[in-house]
């Protein structure tokens, strides 16, 4: 459930994926069975191909398992109608992933204010909100830019101001850092580790080991299974 220290957030169990069919059959994830507490930061590792994105995919309720259970903020999503997914999604979670999904035709202000005002903001309250977490992603001089005009970085920052204004209980990225230089990338981390409060989590797919200083456990994937989990290198701040 969301809110509760300690309760999982994202609980799977025996996932299995397979794309494609017949001979072509290609079994990507071989069974997982993994939970995500609601106050962590949690990082998942491997090598190119090992299925880490099919796995977020997969418990963010964006990609179906072939086989297995996933739980997603007290609702269980797989084996039911695309619908709950959806809903659960739309009200629980905030995407980070590679190719941005910013709205071209809106500026930087405007992308962020509309998934705020589609959640039901008033429109003043909207804009002054997402004007708040682009200064704080450092985008305050580019709040009138639109996509098109920014590099691949400040659009990742779009992206990320866009997860972080709606405070979902589940942000999840892919290569969130990727884009960024060495001081922004740290400053986007220390701001989403500030997301992760009592009923929040992070979870990134990642192959930069300095961000396992802001984790509290890294899930090592390889060849679609979990090689082991263990701990990060967070340390509450005193
Ligand atoms: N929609 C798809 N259809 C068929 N195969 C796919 C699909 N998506 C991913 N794959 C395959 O599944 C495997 C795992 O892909 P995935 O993107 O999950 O790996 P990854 O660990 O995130 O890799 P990387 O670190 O390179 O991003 C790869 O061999 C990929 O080609």
């Amino acid at each position: 459930m969301t809110g509760e220290t300690g309760r999982p957030l994202v609980a799977a169990r025996g996932v299995i994926k397979v794309f494609g069919e017949g001979a072509l059959a290609a079994p990507v994830l071989k069974g997982i069975s993994l939970t995500l507490t609601a106050d962590e930061l949690v990082l998942v590792m491997g090598p190119s191909g090992s299925g880490k994105t099919t796995l977020i995919s997969i418990l963010a309720g964006l990609m179906r398992p072939s086989e297995g259970e996933v739980e997603l903020c007290g609702t269980r999503i797989s084996g039911r109608p695309e619908a709950v997914a959806t809903q659960v999604r739309r009200e629980h979670v905030g995407f980070i992933f590679q190719h941005y999904n910013l709205f071209p035709a809106l500026t930087a202000h405007d992308n962020v204010a509309e998934v705020l005002r589609l959640k039901g903001m008033e429109r003043n309250e909207a804009r002054r909100l997402a004007r708040n977490v682009l200064e704080k992603v450092g985008l305050g001089e580019r709040l009138h830019s639109r996509p098109g005009e920014l590099s691949g970085g400040q659009k990742q920052r779009v992206a990320i101001a866009r997860a972080l204004a709606h405070e979902p209980a589940l942000i999840i990225g892919d290569e969130v850092t990727a884009a960024l230089d060495s001081e922004t990338g740290m400053s986007v981390m220390n701001l989403l580790r500030r997301h992760v409060t009592p009923g929040r989590s992070v979870v990134i797919v990642t192959h930069d080991h300095r961000l396992e200083h802001f984790a509290d456990r890294v899930v090592e994937i390889e060849d679609g299974r979990i090689l082991r989990v263990r701990g990060g290198h967070w340390k509450q701040p005193v």
